[in-house]
């Protein structure tokens, strides 16, 4: 199956439930007042937040005057597309070691995030350290440990329950004395409270940044799609501890919602690196707003 077919597989939920609704809704018809107002409610819905539907809306009921547009559905797709762009910061993977900083709540897919991305270096032939600063789940030491044999990357642990900061200095240490080429480091998605957690992030962080002069290349937040308004408030939280750069939105295939991507790049303003829309370790994609989009209103492009 091709990555287009997938991404439509997996957002089958968020098609059938809502954004196909939309296709039906314009056929054979111009933008009147009900059809319009029958669209506000399918976005509202879809969980991309009151404001991203007004402001989705407002522009389609502009450009669609302006431009005397053929088909709705393609302006909309359009408009919904822009929406979600927003632009990367610059990567430079030439930078030794390249660091990565993995955070997330457990449960949301951080492990299988840290596996694919690891492929896709030991792929193009770049040695990959993995460092297991979860050490207060016992089995994710494991978890990472199989995952690194697997792929082919060094993982440096120490014991469960150990200083998770002091995981990070020695995957940095061993990373700049063995000349690897990336780093990628998972935490801990809960401690006993919150606040303790967004603390050992924070202490990680001055650590990279002690190490590394300035501090990691990308901070990642893993966010399970399927949490919706609440994934919001926590990637909010996340976001003021240490500065995410991107987010992977997770387990799209289990929300018949969808909207959550638009909410991310709206309300949070952070750039969606990769999407998840199945369990298979390929269900993870690149994100391409144009797909994305075309997937969920059953555009064929
Ligand atoms: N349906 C679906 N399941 C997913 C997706 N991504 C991850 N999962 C599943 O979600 C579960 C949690 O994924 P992990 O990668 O173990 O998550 P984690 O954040 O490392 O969680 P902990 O190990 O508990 O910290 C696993 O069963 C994955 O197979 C996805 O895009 N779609």
């Amino acid at each position: 199956m091709g990555f287009f077919d997938k991404l439509k597989e997996g957002l089958s939920k968020a098609r059938d439930n809502f954004f196909g609704g939309i296709k039906t809704l314009f056929a054979g018809r111009t933008l009147d007042d009900e059809v319009l107002e029958e669209l506000e409610e399918i976005l509202i819905m879809s969980d991309m937040g009151y404001e991203t539907a007004n402001k989705i809306l407002t522009e389609l009921k502009i450009r669609y005057k302006k431009d005397e547009v053929e088909d709705p559905l393609i302006l909309l797709r359009d408009i919904m597309t822009e929406n979600l762009e927003k632009e990367n910061f610059e990567e430079n993977p030439n930078k030794k070691p390249y660091v990565i900083f993995v955070v997330g709540v457990n449960g949301s897919g951080k492990t299988t995030t840290i596996a694919k991305i690891s492929k896709k270096y030991v792929s193009a032939g770049k040695s990959v350290v993995l460092a297991a600063a979860d050490t207060f789940r016992a089995a994710a030491i494991e978890q990472l440990k199989h995952w690194g044999n697997k792929v082919g990357a060094t993982v440096i642990a120490h014991e469960h329950g150990s200083d998770a900061a002091a995981v990070v200095y020695d995957s940095l240490a061993h990373a700049k004395a063995k000349n690897k080429d990336v780093v990628i480091i998972d935490t801990a998605g809960r401690l006993h409270t919150k606040s303790n957690l967004m603390e050992e992030l924070k202490k990680i962080k001055r650590v990279i940044e002690k190490e590394i002069p300035g501090g990691s290349d990308e901070t990642i937040l893993v966010l399970d799609g399927t949490t919706g308004q609440n994934g919001i408030q926590q990637a909010l939280a996340f976001k003021e501890a240490v500065d995410i750069t991107s987010v992977v939105v997770t387990k799209l295939d289990g929300t018949a919602k969808g909207g959550i991507a638009f909410s991310i790049n709206n309300q949070l303003n952070i750039p969606i690196k990769m999407i998840g829309v199945g369990e298979r370790e390929d269900d993870l994609q690149m994100f391409e707003p144009k797909n994305y989009v075309n997937a969920l209103l059953g555009v064929e492009e």
